[in-house]
């Protein structure tokens, strides 16, 4: 073989390894944050449980377990960056929008206004959520190491078509309810005048996160629609890229 054809061959046997040593650093990296993702949830829904068997009522729960809560919501900030970088093969943006949804939802809403922690529709939309996230990272992690049982696979592919309105609902009448406490006491605001001669009004910007439901929900109702289509009827879906 000329030279020039072996030097091509050990080059692309070098690159071949290059990938399939990125492909297991991922798989291993992408099988741990799924089984501590599992773990999360399952320790924020066994918590939730107890606390409700034990106390008899909801009152006292979000703050019982704010703080777990926070810490897996956030940590599912990376999965932005794993759409990003190509680990993962799917929406940026629909990942984007559903991870800073509820990362909103956590951070600015429920645990910066302690009036609303008690509400009932936090129960809904915690409930929603970790249903959901249980189901959805044991299905990556049996997916990544092989052995996909099919009611994981049926129930990451079809409990969203209830849980994801419930949740939504959980979160609209949430946000609605923090709307006096956070009229009344300017939170998160900046009036004129000021130093930076910038006004803000927090009341006014979460009525605007609530109407953004209305384009931006069906939008990812409609990709869990189509993944669901692929998945278990084996469709095949273009995503168009973003
Ligand atoms: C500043 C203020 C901002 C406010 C913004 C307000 C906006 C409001 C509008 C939006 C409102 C949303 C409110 C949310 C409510 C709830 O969540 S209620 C609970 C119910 N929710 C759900 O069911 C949705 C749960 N979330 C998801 O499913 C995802 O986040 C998703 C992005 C919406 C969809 O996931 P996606 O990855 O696109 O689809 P999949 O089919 O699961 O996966 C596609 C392929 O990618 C692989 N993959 C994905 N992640 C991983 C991973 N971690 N590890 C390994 N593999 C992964 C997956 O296996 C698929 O691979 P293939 O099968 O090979 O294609």
């Amino acid at each position: 073989m000329a030279s020039g054809e072996e030097e091509s061959s050990v080059e692309e046997k070098e690159n071949n390894n290059k990938r399939r040593t990125k492909s297991a650093i991922a798989t291993a990296w992408l099988t741990f944050y799924n089984i501590a993702m599992t773990a999360g949830w399952l320790v924020l829904a066994v918590a939730m449980a107890r606390f409700y068997l034990q106390r008899g009522t909801h009152k006292g729960l979000y703050k019982s377990i704010s703080r777990t809560l926070k810490f897996f919501q956030t940590f599912a900030l990376l999965e932005v960056g794993h759409c990003a970088i190509g680990m993962i093969r799917t929406s940026v943006i629909v990942t984007g929008v559903q991870v800073c949804s509820r990362i909103f939802m956590v951070w600015f809403v429920t645990s910066s206004i302690k009036q609303v922690q008690n509400e009932e529709s936090v129960v809904l939309f915690l409930g929603a959520w970790t249903l959901t996230e249980i189901f959805r990272y044991s299905y990556y992690t049996f997916n990544l190491l092989h052995h996909l049982p099919y009611f994981i696979k049926w129930a990451r592919y079809n409990l969203f078509i209830v849980l994801y309105p419930l949740g939504v609902i959980g979160e609209l009448m949430t946000i609605y309810a923090a709307l006096p406490y956070v009229r009344k006491s300017a939170m998160f605001s900046m009036r004129l005048p000021n130093k930076y001669n910038v006004s803000f009004d927090y009341y006014i910007f979460l009525i605007l996160v609530m109407l953004s439901y209305i384009p931006l929900f069906p939008q990812l109702f409609l990709h869990m629609l189509r993944q669901r289509r692929r998945v278990l009827h084996g469709e095949v879906i273009v995503e168009k890229d973003d």
